[in-house]
């Protein structure tokens, strides 16, 4: 592994052989196995990319130009995420039942409760890949209930997905290049024009300098060439980070991203979702650690036997007598 990133494909071929066995992998109802919405559509895409010979036209001055747009933020407006009497039943099971809230644009909302509370599977419904039993979900303002994960990832609603294990045999570069093709945002590839031909970029050039300049924005791009299942596990969740922005979203959900990360890594990731935010990015988080969230989220949702039990700041939150009572004396 070397400090100074090569920024041509070194990887070889045989990286790009499982892309269909990852795009197939989407399908999996169960999310944390599955690949994430960035690997729909993509085999193509790394294949047409990753040639031997393929060098990347290199532009550092454009490059440099574009690191500066990234991320380059989503318009600010209305709640971008509101959740209208979700319920979710498997069979006899009530996951999720009635659970109501809204996220503010460009806030950093936690999403929290005990084991079992219906946190993950509120999740999994809000970004497709469970069809709520009732209720409705809301981005910008749009009913997107029961649509496919892909079609949620298009309109700017993205979350992280562990790497799967066919993601994992491929190289960090490769991971961010599985995204989708056509879902590159329009301003995704504006960051990356200027300079380059005359404005005329194809959009395999803004995918690879996007990829770029994702890895440097994460610091982890002199990781590019390293298979991704190689990675410790803070690094990976920056890699699951970096691949869910890849596709310039308005809004990201993060599923416990610190899990089993170290306090350096931990620092990095936090401070990477701050200056996103700062960028007008809108992120909802689980995190079962109470000092994260209580000191990272300016607002923070309780969720108790499937239902939204309370809300507010982190300090209405640890003094509210009903969420005391629900996380029956955890600390909070
Ligand atoms: N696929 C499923 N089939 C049956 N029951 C399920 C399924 N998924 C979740 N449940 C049940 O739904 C309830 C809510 O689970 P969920 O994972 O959403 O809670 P959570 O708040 O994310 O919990 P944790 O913090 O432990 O991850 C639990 O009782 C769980 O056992």
């Amino acid at each position: 592994m070397s400090d100074a990133p090569d920024r041509s494909d070194s990887g070889d071929a045989n990286d790009a052989t499982d892309v269909d066995d990852a795009s197939e992998a989407v399908d999996v109802a169960d999310a944390n196995d599955a690949a994430g919405p960035g690997e729909l559509g993509a085999a193509e895409t790394v294949a047409a990319t990753d040639g031997p010979g393929d060098e990347p036209e290199s532009n550092d001055s454009a490059v440099e130009e574009a690191a500066k747009h990234i991320p380059s933020g989503p318009p600010s407006g209305t709640p971008p995420l509101r959740v209208e009497g979700l319920v979710k039943r498997f069979g006899g099971v009530t996951a999720v039942d009635g659970a109501s809230f809204e996220v503010e644009s460009g806030s950093l909302t936690g999403l929290i409760g005990p084991n079992g509370a219906g946190k993950s599977t509120t999740f999994n419904c809000i970004t497709g890949v469970h069809e709520p039993t009732a209720g409705k979900v809301y981005f910008e303002g749009e009913d997107i209930t029961g649509l496919k994960p892909y079609q949620i990832a298009r309109k700017g609603l993205v979350r992280t997905f562990q790497i799967a294990r066919e993601l994992a045999e491929m190289t960090v570069l490769e991971n961010l290049m599985l995204a989708p093709q056509g879902q590159l945002g329009e301003s995704a590839i504006r960051a990356v024009t200027p300079g380059l031909r005359g404005g005329v970029v194809e959009e395999e050039t803004a995918l690879r300098e996007r990829a770029w300049e994702t890895l440097e924005f994460f610091e982890i791009d002199h990781l590019a060439h390293e298979h991704a299942g190689n990675l410790s596990g803070g690094q990976r969740k920056l890699l699951e980070m970096a691949r869910a922005l890849m596709t310039d979203p308005e809004m990201v959900l993060l599923d416990e991203p610190l899990a089993g990360v170290n306090p350096t890594l931990e620092e990095k990731l936090l401070d990477r979702v701050h200056d996103l935010r700062a960028d007008g990015y809108t992120f909802l988080l689980v995190e079962h650690d109470m000092d994260v969230i209580m000191n990272n989220c300016e607002r923070v949702i309780v969720m108790h036997q499937g239902s939204v039990l309370a809300e507010g700041t982190g300090d209405e939150i640890r003094n509210d007598e009903r969420v005391i009572e629900a996380y029956l004396g955890e600390d909070l």
